[in-house]
């Protein structure tokens, strides 16, 4: 199965990407989404609840998203050091689950999947891809799309800082999208650059695209998760 990963700064498009992959019919998976579903099962509950009390999660309801944000998000050390017992509680559940997807999708012969993982690098998600593209937008773009999420560009500011900046983001890609256009522009770049990954003129694109009939699932460099 060949990985294709994808990283980019916040708010920048990762997922729209994804997106557009997912149409060429490569399943993806969002490491996100994977960690919002570990956030709230019960070895996690418990964990956060311990750590972060009952501020941000009662014995019943939902966790406050908000709130650990605003905890593990600020400039200062404190901010930072409960970022790290958050990613503590958070990321051995959310890797073995990416892990046991990525088992799945292979059993199933599956061609080509995408992985979306903000922190690749430092979580070192980077050593099972076959090629990492990486997605910039302009500041004013990513701060128009992160106040529909409620977020002050302050806050995308510094969820940005807690990661690699987008220059060793690029360097360890293989291809920098700059999302600068429409999302029809963004679905075509992506479809152009899957024919010329796959050795066809681009101009050969047209829709639908199915990925299966693109690539040989045994040119995939990384064997990793072969079953
Ligand atoms: C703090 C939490 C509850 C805030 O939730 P919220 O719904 O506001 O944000 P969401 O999870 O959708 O993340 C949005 C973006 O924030 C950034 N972000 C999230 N976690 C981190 C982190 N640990 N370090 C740096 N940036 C992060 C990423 O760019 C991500 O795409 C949540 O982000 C969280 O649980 N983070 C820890 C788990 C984690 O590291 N997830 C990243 C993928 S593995
Ligand atoms: N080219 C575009 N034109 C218009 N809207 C766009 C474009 N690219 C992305 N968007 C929109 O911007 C928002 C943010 O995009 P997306 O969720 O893909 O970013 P992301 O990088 O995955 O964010 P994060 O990793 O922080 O969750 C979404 O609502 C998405 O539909």
């Amino acid at each position: 199965m060949i990985i294709l990963g994808l990283v980019g700064n916040p708010a920048s498009g990762k997922s729209a990407v994804g997106e557009a992959v997912q149409q060429c019919g490569a399943p993806w998976i969002n490491a996100d989404l994977v960690a919002k579903e570990v956030l709230d099962a019960p070895p996690q509950r418990a964990a956060l609840q311990q750590a972060f009390g009952d501020d941000v999660i009662a014995s019943t309801g939902p966790i406050d998203r908000a709130k650990l944000a605003e905890q593990v998000f600020g400039d200062d050390p404190a901010s930072t050091d409960r970022l790290r017992r958050l990613e503590s509680i958070v990321h051995p559940a959310t890797r073995q689950r990416i892990r046991q997807q990525l088992v799945d999708l292979a059993v199933d012969q599956t061609t080509m999947c995408v992985l979306e993982v903000p922190l690749m690098f430092e979580s070192d998600w980077d050593v099972v891809c076959d090629a990492i593209w990486c997605v910039d937008a302009p500041w004013s773009r990513r701060c128009r799309w992160a106040e529909k999420r409620g977020w002050t560009p302050d806050e995308l500011r510094r969820r940005q800082d807690k990661q690699l900046s987008i220059q060793q983001k690029a360097r360890r890609s293989n291809w920098l999208i700059h999302n600068d256009g429409t999302l029809d522009d963004l679905r075509n770049r992506v479809a152009r650059r899957l024919a010329q990954w796959s050795g066809r003129p681009s101009s050969d694109v047209t829709w639908p695209i199915e990925v299966s009939r693109w690539f040989d699932p045994a040119s995939a460099h990384c064997h990793f998760v072969r079953p």
